[in-house]
């Protein structure tokens, strides 16, 4: 199924308010080149979401980003901020508005770090003082002690610092809108995965428009309020939540990009909580052997749970260890699941049990029920059945 010829709005459940950020059948032609670099893109970004942009090496993603702050002019088409075209406006004044991060962010070497975050705001002819002021909350906001780094240049920096300089840099004049070109891309794994959740937990506060480029899938998994999988010259092969692409691809194309483990990787956005949780037997601490057995024997299974004076669960006990005692009966449960958390983190901890199940327990850790392999299995097929339902309902609309 392909969904290239329908308008952004049909393509996404998004309700139909103006977007932050209209691409309107937006190309580019690089001069000397016959290949459109990027053809007649259309694309809606709506206010306070991230929309990551993924797709194979020289798809056009880095040539789509800087078509939208004008770095780089179309050769053909609308950009609309706010509703207001902005195809024809000063490009400096434009990229005031707009910020911008990089790979390799290029501070200023010559400039202490407070300086490299004030441009923008010294530029747009803010006084020293507040511009200072702003160059210390954003240290700060970013995590960087103010008082230790304010002064220093960019190569007393490491990978990580000189990174979150670039997005205190960008964010300082508080821009709405923010483009971010593989701005994690460059840096060892854990710092990156750090600046990843410190970056979200700013959004969380900050709400801007991103625009955010990458080929990593599991990047664009993690960050995106949606993904558009992009296609040579930046054609859209599918643009949805990461959950729904994940639930389905709809076509080889993207389904290939995703890779495998995409239906593994989509038990991320599911949690405990939209599971219905069945009947499980259990064994209090004052029961028999024989009471266990016929709790066994009503639910045909082969596992309880033993439970605590409050009831929260210790012990998975096996029907054949029912006379044993102490620790000839049975083995920890181990970590235990709360409504929050998702059904990855049941799978992780399921494959380490003992009956390759997991206990769910309540606020004050009393046990609630269990977590199945079959429920994971029954949840996963209801996403992919949404979403399938999902996409036919809008092709019979379009
Ligand atoms: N200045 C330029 N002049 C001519 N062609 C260019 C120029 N910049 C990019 N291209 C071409 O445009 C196409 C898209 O490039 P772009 O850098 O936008 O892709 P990308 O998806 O960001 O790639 P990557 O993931 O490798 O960074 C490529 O074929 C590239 O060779």
């Amino acid at each position: 199924m392909s969904t290239q010829q329908q308008s952004p709005e049909q393509r996404t459940d998004t309700p139909t308010r103006e977007p932050k950020i209209r691409l309107d059948k937006v190309g580019k032609t690089y001069p000397g080149t016959k290949v459109a670099a990027v053809e007649e893109l259309s694309l809606d970004i709506h206010e306070g979401e991230i929309l990551v942009l993924v797709g194979p090496s020289g798809c056009g993603k880095s040539t789509t980003l800087r078509l939208i702050n004008r770095m780089i002019e179309p050769s053909g088409g609308r950009i609309l901020l706010d509703g207001e075209d902005v195809t024809k406006v000063n490009p400096d004044k434009l990229r005031r508005r707009i910020g911008y991060v990089i790979q390799q962010i290029g501070l200023f070497p010559h400039q202490t770090i407070a300086q490299n975050i004030e441009t923008v705001p010294r530029m747009l002819g803010w006084d020293k003082q507040k511009a200072k002021a702003r160059s210390e909350e954003l240290l700060g906001m970013v995590g960087l002690d103010p008082e230790r780094y304010r002064d220093s240049y960019p190569k007393a920096l490491s990978g990580g610092q000189a990174q979150r300089v670039g997005v205190a840099r960008a964010l300082g004049a508080d821009p709405d809108i923010m483009l971010m070109d593989e701005p994690f891309g460059a840096i060892d794994p854990i710092t990156r995965e750090r600046l990843q959740n410190e970056f979200l937990r700013l959004q969380g506060e900050l709400r801007k428009t991103i625009v955010f480029v990458t080929h990593d899938i599991d990047e664009a998994i993690k960050m995106g309020d949606k993904i558009a999988i992009l296609g040579e010259r930046s054609t859209i092969r599918q643009i949805d939540t990461p959950e729904r692409i994940l639930a389905y691809p709809v076509d080889d194309f993207v389904d290939d990009f995703i890779g495998t483990g995409s239906t593994i990787k989509g038990l991320n956005f599911l949690q405990v909580s939209s599971l219905a949780l069945t009947d499980y037997p259990t064994l209090e601490p004052s029961s028999t052997p024989d009471a266990g057995r016929a709790a066994l024997q009503d639910t045909g299974r082969e596992w309880l749970v033993q439970l605590d004076e409050n009831r929260a669960p210790v012990r998975w006990i096996h029907a054949d260890d029912l006379d044993g005692t102490g620790d000839e009966r049975g083995e920890p449960v181990g970590e235990l699941l709360h409504s929050e958390d998702t059904l990855f983190h049941a799978l992780e901890l399921m494959v380490q049990s003992a009956s390759g199940e997991t206990c769910v327990v309540d606020g004050s850790g009393a046990f609630v029920g269990v977590v199945r392999m079959a429920d994971l299995a029954k949840a996963i097929r209801r996403a992919q059945y949404e979403a399938r339902m999902h996409y036919e309902q809008m092709e019979r609309q379009s």
